[in-house]
């Protein structure tokens, strides 16, 4: 048990509180007090607390406090609470504990990785008693947290102006000297962005594992030998934060078997719950997410220990490898990495734009990809490119694209226009959802429905990307066939792929599927020739009306 050094009876001296001396709460805690903030700290285990005292206890001012009544006795007012702690019902329960002993004019933040809608609903109950409340997702892990975090609150303008110089203080600084936060928009905003950033990370660490396992398969490379390919990729476009330390978990030697760490370690990953978030609202959304949806359903396949075992014996029926010039595969292998990781990250975009139109948020996806710059887990060199692309309005909106997006040959794509506007507008009537890619003149009265929206935009065909990514692809396209011909799951990388392909084309399938629905369902379907929406009447007399 550790001898607790707490200051009794508690003087109202601390600029913010924390409570939640975990990795992160501790550490952020700390951060404040090295700029120069009095910073009380509270934990449900007052060891805890306790050790951030004898430990850390000389970077700077602490208050520390056994309880919750002490803690908050011992701020300034009005009071500013971070709470730090699981997310779900434990931060539920911890921010009602410290509301009890709140006045009005208080803040609480919440920095834990909450669904959106928990803080959408938490701001409600607490404004109801005169509490303002800061849902501030935070990125950068524990490293992060310590010498500066990328933090994304979203809060109202009155909570913003009292947290915002807080958050700046403590944040990460890009190169460019400018601080990895900013006010995101309102309520659940800074949470969902976060939940976003934390999709895309999924992906990208998905990304990455393949290229691993193609450079394993393909070539019987060590791991050993494989951190240095990620070290030398990590000086190229390629840049950031996971490749850096991907060469560096690859590195790692476990001291005790004396093999490479990761042939140690279980290959089941873990989750928390952010990506299956992101995959879930998009869905919603009607945005396709697919390469962060593959990276999750691959972390899930990963942990279905049962039908692992069941299959484990499924015949492959792959050829063997035989790559003749390894230096031409490995570059391969490095191309679809960034042709992908930026598919991923232009999803993840794409998302953030749909769900701004969606809840009402006014989100600037340009100050998101600077606050990405530095600090959190996917930071990466191309993050200024995305800014920049942002910045300079070169992102396309998808439905009012003219279908230039890529390779010429196509027939005309008008009609597909044509069918988007057709539903968006009806939409829009209904008041309905304003979700995307998915013309359905039935669905306009459906619930859920969702159709093209002009304002989403296309990341991926912004000029920088544009260029850089068609360059890769056919390396991207040699990879994902190669990887299939030798039996290796690619399911990130095929996804990027099919992604690409899809928004690439001026027709899709998508017109067979209508008519199939039609058929069975009397769905309806649009035109590429003239207004309005029809039916045909398949199993009667095969004509077709014009129902609306
Ligand atoms: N780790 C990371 O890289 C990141 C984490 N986050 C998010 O930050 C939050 C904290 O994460 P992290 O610091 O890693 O987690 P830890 O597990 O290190 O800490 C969790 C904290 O919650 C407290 N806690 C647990 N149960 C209760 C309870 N019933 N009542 C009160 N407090 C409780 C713990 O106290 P005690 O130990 O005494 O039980 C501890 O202070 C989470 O929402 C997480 O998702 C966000 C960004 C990055
Ligand atoms: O938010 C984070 C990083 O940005 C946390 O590390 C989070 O735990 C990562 O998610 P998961 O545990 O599901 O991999």
């Amino acid at each position: 048990m550790t001898e607790h050094v707490f200051a009794t009876p508690p003087v109202a001296v601390a600029d913010l509180g924390v409570t939640g001396m975990g990795v992160m709460g501790s550490r952020l805690a700390r951060n404040f007090a090295r700029h120069g903030y009095t910073v009380a700290i509270h934990n449900v285990t007052p060891d805890m607390t306790a050790d951030v005292i004898n430990e850390h206890g000389e970077e700077g001012q602490f208050v520390p406090a056994d309880d919750m009544a002490d803690f908050v006795a011992s701020l300034k007012t009005p009071r500013v609470v971070l709470v730090m702690v699981v997310a779900g019902e434990i931060t539920d329960q911890v921010i009602e504990r410290v509301a009890q002993y709140l006045e009005p004019g208080d803040i609480i933040i919440d920095g834990g990785n909450a669904l959106y809608t928990d803080t959408i609903r938490r701001e409600k109950e607490l404004a109801e008693r005169g509490l303002l409340f800061v849902g501030a997702g935070v990125s950068g892990g524990a490293e992060g947290a310590l010498n500066g975090p990328s933090i994304m609150p979203g809060a109202s303008d009155e909570a913003y102006e009292r947290v915002g110089p807080l958050l700046t203080a403590i944040a990460a600084r890009a190169e460019d000297g400018e601080p990895c936060t900013t006010h995101i928009s309102t309520d659940g905003s800074g949470h969902y962005v976060k939940m976003v950033h934390n999709g895309i990370e999924y992906a990208d660490m998905q990304l990455i594992a393949e290229a691993y396992a193609l450079m394993r398969g393909a070539l019987d490379m060590t791991p050993a030998e494989m951190a240095k390919v990620f070290a030398a990729w990590n000086e190229t476009e390629l840049e950031s934060y996971l490749i850096e330390i991907t060469s560096e978990v690859l590195a790692k030697v476990d001291e005790e078997t004396g093999k490479p760490l990761v042939d140690v370690i279980v290959d089941q990953a873990g989750q928390k719950g952010t990506g299956r978030w992101t995959v879930q609202d998009a869905l919603d959304l009607g945005v396709p997410i697919t390469g962060i949806a593959e990276a999750t359903f691959a972390r899930a396949l990963s942990s279905s220990v049962p039908q692992r075992e069941a299959g484990a014996d499924l015949q492959a029926l792959a050829e063997a490898w035989d790559v003749t010039d390894r230096d031409a595969f490995i570059e391969d292998v490095r191309r679809a990495l960034y042709a992908s990781k930026v598919v991923a990250y232009s999803q993840g975009f794409d998302q953030i734009a749909a769900a701004a139109l969606e809840y009402d948020w006014n989100i600037d996806l340009g100050a998101v990809a600077k606050i990405w710059r530095a600090g959190c887990i996917i930071r990466a060199r191309f993050l200024d490119e995305i800014a920049a692309a942002y910045d300079a309005d070169h992102v396309i909106p998808a439905a009012t694209s003219d279908g230039d997006a890529g390779a010429g040959d196509e027939p005309d794509k008008d009609g597909a226009g044509t069918a988007n506007e057709a539903s968006t507008d009806s939409e829009h009537a209904a008041g309905e959802h304003s979700g995307t890619h998915t013309p359905d003149a039935e669905t306009a009265d459906a619930e859920g429905s969702s159709g093209g929206e002009t304002d989403v935009p296309l990341l991926l065909a912004a000029p920088h990307f544009r260029a850089t990514v068609e360059e890769c692809i056919p390396a991207l396209r040699r990879i994902v066939a190669q990887a299939a011909l030798h039996g290796v799951a690619v399911p990130a990388f095929g996804a990027s792929l099919a992604y690409y392909d899809g928004v690439r084309v001026n027709r899709l399938p998508a017109a067979l599927i209508q008519g199939l629905r039609d058929y069975f369902g009397s769905h309806t379907y649009a035109r590429i020739d003239k207004d309005g929406i029809f039916h045909t009447r398949w199993a009667e007399d095969g004509a077709e009306e014009k129902v609306g």
